[in-house]
């Protein structure tokens, strides 16, 4: 199958923050997995909106980070494309509703990248390749080294790593799988994303 690009739905704003280095007067940037971070996962896959359901205290975090000034951009696998299991619009339905979401808190989603890829496809986006994360780097025209990149699979903290962002593992999802194998030295854990809003606005 010829690779396609991976796809974005949405444009946003041009700020970054390295996590850890002293704060600019740019806006901050963090980068979110969906699946598992966001909204609950499935290892059927997450198919319809009816599916797609929100992880308690994430769309408050996002929202609440937003309105702090943060960047909340998005990258995540959806090899389901790939193997017909759900279509673009059905993809493009659970985004809108993110942004709906958080839009009714006050709040916004930034850029949303998924890969339409299936693990055979040969393609630079698929996690654990950083495609993605790169792909919102130059959007955004901004470096990422040390900014957080917060996943619940090893491939997400291996995508952080191959492009010196902040490797972040929250325990929803398929975090406390991920938690009970070895992880990369120097990755934060959090319970939660409403954890990790709680960190970041200290
Ligand atoms: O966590 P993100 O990247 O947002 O999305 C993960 C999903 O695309 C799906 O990725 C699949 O992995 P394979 O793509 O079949 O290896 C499985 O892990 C599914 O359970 C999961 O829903
Ligand atoms: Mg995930
Ligand atoms: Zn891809």
């Amino acid at each position: 199958m010829a690779a396609r690009q991976a796809g974005q739905t949405d444009v946003e704003s041009p700020f970054s923050i390295r996590a850890g280095a002293p704060l600019p007067a740019l806006q901050k940037l963090l980068i979110l997995d969906r699946d598992g971070v966001i909204n609950e996962d499935s290892d059927a896959y997450i198919k319809s909106l009816a599916e797609w359901i929100p992880i308690p205290g994430a769309i408050d975090a996002i929202a609440r980070l937003s309105k702090a000034g943060w960047t909340v951009a998005v990258a995540t696998n959806q090899s389901g494309l790939a193997r017909g299991y759900y279509d673009l619009a059905t993809l493009d339905a659970m985004h809108a509703r993110l942004r709906e979401l958080v839009a009714e808190q006050g709040g916004e989603v930034g850029l949303i990248v998924h890969c339409p890829h299936g693990p055979d496809d040969g393609c630079a986006c698929r996690k654990p390749k950083p495609g993605m994360l790169e792909q919102i780097a130059t959007h955004y025209g901004t470096e990422l080294a040390g900014v957080w990149f917060v996943g619940d699979s090893r491939g997400d903290l291996d995508a952080a790593l191959a492009v010196h962002c902040q490797p972040v593992l929250v325990k929803t999802g398929k975090g406390e799988r991920t938690l009970s194998k070895p992880l990369p030295a120097g990755t934060l854990i959090f319970d939660d994303l409403a954890a990790i809003a709680d960190q970041l606005l200290l």
